[in-house]
C-alpha cells in the first residue's frame, strides 16, 4: 500500500513536473515527493531494539568508475522492497541524488541507505553505503569504509579489473573488510566473465568459485549478493550496555536543522533527549532527532551498536561536525576511535563572481556547499584583475568541476575559474618551508639568485598506475615520458600470457601532479580509444625547476592570469597560452601586446591589432586636406590612449579563456 502510494506520487510529480515553476522542479523537490510516505512507514521501523548486531551488515559497493555501483545499489534496494520494483525511469540511480550525479551519470557522494530483509523467520538489518568511482573522490571511499565491515568489489565483467579496482580493492583490504567478488553486466555481448573471473585471481587472488556473477541491469543474480552479504560478512561487534561510542563519518547541513551527521554506533545506546560530547572539540549536545536512511531519513527511538543512522543534535556550525570523530555520552567519556587521514586538497583554483557586486553572496553560497563537501578548502582572496574572491583547494580537477556546477545549479552562482595550480614547497634559506598554491605568492626569479630569500621548490608527485591493452602500450610510454613521468615500470596483467595484443599491461610511473591535472586524461583517453584506465596516488614532493610565468597586457601583469610552470615546457605554455589570449581579448582602439615572461624575459608575443574607426566615413568628395586632419587627429588620440589606456579584460573573455583547452 505504502509503495503504490510512494511510486504514485513520484510518477505525478515526475509527470507533471514542467507546469511547476523552475524553483520546484530541482531533485530536492522529487526527493521530497519520495521521502513524504516514509513518513507513514516510521511505525514499521521505529523500533530499533529488534536489531541486535547479529542481524546487521554494514557494506560497501567499491568498483571502477561506471562498473555499476548505482545500478546494484538500486536492485539490492528493490530486492529487499526498500524503494518500487523498478518502473520505467523512476528507480534509475536513486542514491545518486545530486542534479550533478544524474547529468553525468557519476556519483560523487557517497550515500547511505538501510534496507530490512526476511530470511527464513529472521529480519536482518542492512546498511549499503554507495561510493563514488572516480580517483577524485578516493576519500569518500575510506570513509565509507571506516564504517563497514564488508565491501562488494564490483568488476565490469566487459572491462575487467581496471585501475581504480586495484586501488579499492587495497583500501578495503587495508582496512581488514571480507570481500566479496561481483561480476557485473554479464548480459552484454562483449562480457567475459570466465577470462575476467581469471584475472581477478591473478590480480588479487581471488578464487574465480567466489566470483558471483550478475547483471545489475537486469537483475540475474542479485539474490545471490544478498545471500552472500549475510553468509560471508561478519556482523558488527559491540554491546548495547557498554558506554554510548558513536563514530561520524560524514555529515549534511539542514537549513533548519543544522548539521545532520550520519553516525555508526560502536557500542551503548543512542536515544533523543541523550547529552552527548565529541572527544575532538569537547563541546556539549542534545539529540533532538535521530533515525536511519531508508532511503530517505525515516525517524527511529534510537540507534544501537553496530547501527547507522543520522543525528541531528543542534550542532550549527559544520565546522563542529570533525569526520572520524567520536562522540560519548557527557560524564561517561570513551577513548576516540582512530579517526582518518583529512582531505587533502591536489589543486587549488580562484573562484570569482562574473559581476563583482556578487562577491558576497558568492562568498555565502561557497560556504554553504563546502558544508555538504567537507573535502573543499576555502579561503578569501583578492585579485587586482578580477575583484574579491575566494581560494579553494581540490581534490581534483573532476572535484573542481562538479563544485563549480553544484554553484550553478543549487545556488544560481555565476562563477570565473582561473587555471588550477597544484600546491608547491618554496624552501627558503632561513630554513622554513611553506607551501604555495597561489601562482601571485609563488617567488621571482630574483627571489632565487644568490641573496635572495629562496632556495629551491618542490613540486608534487604521484604514483600513477595505468591499465591499458598491450598494443596501446607504446602510446602511453610515450604519454607519461612527455608528461615528465619517471621509474616506468611494467608488467602483463592477464593470466595466460595473451600473445594476441589484446592482452593487458599495468604501468607504473612517478608523475608531476601538475601535469596530470590538465589535459593528461583526455589524452591518455583518447591515444588508447578509450581503453586505458588510469589512478593515481600521493607520492610527496620532489625538487624541480619551476618558474612563475606571468602574461603581460599592453605592458601590465594580469596576476590572475600567472601560472607557475615547469622551466623545459615554458616556451610552449607560453606560446598556447598567448595564442589564447589572442583569441578571446576583444580588439580595442589601440594595438595591444600581449606578452608571456618569465620574469624580465619574454617568451612570446602577438599583437593584437588596433580596431579602426572610419574617421573619414562622414566626408564627401575629394576634400583631401580635410581627410588627412582626421585621420591624424585620430592618430594622435589613439597614441595618447595607448599610453594612458589600461587593457580592459572583460570578464567573459577570461570565462572563453579558462574554459578554453
Ligand atoms: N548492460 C548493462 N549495463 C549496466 C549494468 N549495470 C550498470 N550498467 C550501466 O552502466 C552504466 C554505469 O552504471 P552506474 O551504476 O552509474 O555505475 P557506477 O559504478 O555507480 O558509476 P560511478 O558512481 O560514476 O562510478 C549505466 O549506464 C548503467 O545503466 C549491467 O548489469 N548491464
Amino acid at each position: 500500500m505504502l509503495q503504490t502510494w510512494r511510486q504514485a506520487c513520484l510518477k505525478v510529480f515526475d509527470r507533471h513536473q514542467k507546469y511547476l515553476p523552475q524553483s520546484c522542479r530541482s531533485q530536492s523537490w522529487r526527493a521530497f515527493t519520495y521521502s513524504a510516505p516514509c513518513m507513514a512507514l516510521q511505525k514499521t521501523v521505529s523500533t530499533m531494539e529488534d536489531y541486535p548486531c547479529e542481524v546487521i551488515r554494514n557494506f560497501s559497493i567499491i568498483a571502477h568508475i561506471d562498473h555499476g555501483k548505482s545500478t546494484l545499489a538500486d536492485r539490492l534496494l528493490e530486492l529487499t522492497r526498500t524503494i518500487n520494483k523498478r518502473v520505467k525511469g523512476v528507480n534509475a540511480q536513486v542514491l545518486d541524488k545530486l542534479k550533478v550525479e544524474r547529468e553525468r551519470g557519476i556519483t560523487v557522494k557517497a550515500q547511505t541507505a538501510s534496507m530490512f530483509h526476511d530470511k527464513g523467520d529472521t529480519r536482518y538489518l542492512l546498511n549499503l553505503i554507495d561510493t563514488p568511482g572516480h580517483v577524485d573522490f578516493s576519500w569518500e571511499v575510506a570513509r565509507s569504509l571506516a564504517a563497514c565491515q564488508g565491501a562488494l568489489l564490483l568488476v565490469d565483467a566487459s572491462q575487467g579489473v581496471q585501475a581504480q579496482s586495484i586501488s579499492v580493492y587495497h583500501v578495503a583490504k587495508s582496512k581488514g573488510l571480507t570481500i566479496i567478488p561481483v561480476l557485473n553486466k554479464i548480459d552484454l555481448p562483449a562480457a567475459q566473465p570466465d577470462m575476467v573471473a581469471k584475472q581477478m585471481h591473478a590480480t588479487f587472488g581471488i578464487e574465480p568459485a567466489d566470483v558471483i556473477k550478475i547483471s545489475a541491469k537486469t537483475g540475474k543474480g542479485v539474490e545471490q549478493v544478498l545471500q552472500a552479504i549475510i553468509d560471508r560478512i561478519p556482523p558488527p561487534v559491540g554491546e548495547p550496555l557498554d558506554p554510548l561510542k558513536a563514530f561520524l563519518f560524514d555529515s549534511s547541513y539542514d537549513r533548519y536543522r543544522g548539521v545532520i551527521s550520519l553516525m555508526n554506533i560502536q557500542s551503548g545506546v543512542l536515544r533523543k533527549g541523550d547529552k552527548i560530547a565529541s572527544c575532538f572539540t569537547r563541546k556539549k549536545y542534545e539529540v533532538t532527532e535521530l533515525g536511519i536512511m531508508h532511503p530517505e531519513e525515516v525517524s527511529t527511538d534510537c540507534l544501537r551498536p553496530g547501527q547507522v543512522g543520522f543525528v541531528a543534535c543542534s550542532m550549527k556550525e559544520s565546522a563542529e561536525a570533525h569526520i572520524g570523530d567520536t562522540f560519548y555520552r557527557v560524564g561517561h567519556p570513551v577513548d576516540p576511535m582512530p579517526g582518518f587521514k583529512p582531505a587533502k586538497a591536489m589543486v587549488y583554483a580562484g573562484v570569482y563572481p562574473v559581476d563583482s557586486n556578487d562577491f558576497l553572496k558568492l562568498e555565502e553560497s561557497i560556504k554553504r556547499l563546502s558544508l555538504t563537501d567537507r573535502s573543499v578548502e576555502v579561503t578569501r582572496e583578492t585579485s587586482s584583475a578580477l575583484g574579491q574572491g575566494c581560494r579553494l583547494g581540490f581534490l581534483g580537477t573532476l572535484h573542481m568541476d562538479v563544485f563549480r556546477q553544484r554553484l550553478e545549479d543549487e545556488y544560481n552562482a555565476d562563477v570565473i575559474i582561473t587555471a588550477p595550480t597544484v600546491p608547491y614547497k618554496v624552501l627558503h634559506r632561513n630554513g622554513k618551508d611553506s607551501i604555495v598554491s597561489n601562482p601571485t605568492d609563488f617567488p621571482e626569479p630574483a627571489d632565487f639568485a644568490s641573496g635572495g630569500r629562496a632556495k629551491g621548490v618542490e613540486e608534487p608527485i604521484v604514483k600513477a598506475t595505468i591499465i591499458v591493452p598491450e598494443k596501446y602500450f607504446s602510446a602511453m610510454m610515450e604519454l607519461v615520458f612527455e608528461n615528465r613521468g619517471t621509474g616506468l615500470e611494467w608488467h602483463a596483467l592477464d593470466a595466460d600470457g595473451d600473445t594476441s595484443g589484446d592482452g593487458r599491461v599495468l604501468m607504473t610511473a612517478t608523475l608531476p601532479l601538475t601535469e596530470i591535472v590538465t589535459d593528461f586524461f583526455d589524452k591518455l583517453k583518447s591515444r588508447s580509444s578509450g581503453f586505458a584506465s588510469f589512478d593515481y596516488e600521493d607520492a610527496g614532493y620532489q625538487a624541480s625547476d619551476m618558474r612563475k610565468m606571468t602574461f603581460l597586457l599592453n605592458g601590465k601583469p594580469v596576476d590572475a592570469l600567472a601560472l607557475i610552470v615547469h622551466a623545459d615546457n615554458a616556451a610552449n605554455i607560453g606560446r598556447r597560452w598567448v595564442d589564447k589570449l589572442f583569441k578571446v581579448i576583444p580588439r580595442q582602439l589601440f594595438e595591444i601586446p600581449i606578452q608571456a615572461a618569465i620574469g624580465g624575459k619574454v617568451l612570446a608575443r602577438r599583437t593584437l591589432s588596433a580596431m579602426r574607426a572610419d574617421v573619414t566615413a562622414g566626408l564627401y568628395g575629394g576634400h583631401y586636406e580635410r581627410k588627412m586632419k582626421h585621420l591624424n587627429n585620430q592618430k594622435e588620440s589613439k597614441r595618447k590612449m595607448k599610453r594612458v589606456g589600461q587593457v580592459d579584460l572583460p570578464q567573459e573573455a577570461f570565462f572563453d579563456l579558462l574554459s578554453s583547452k
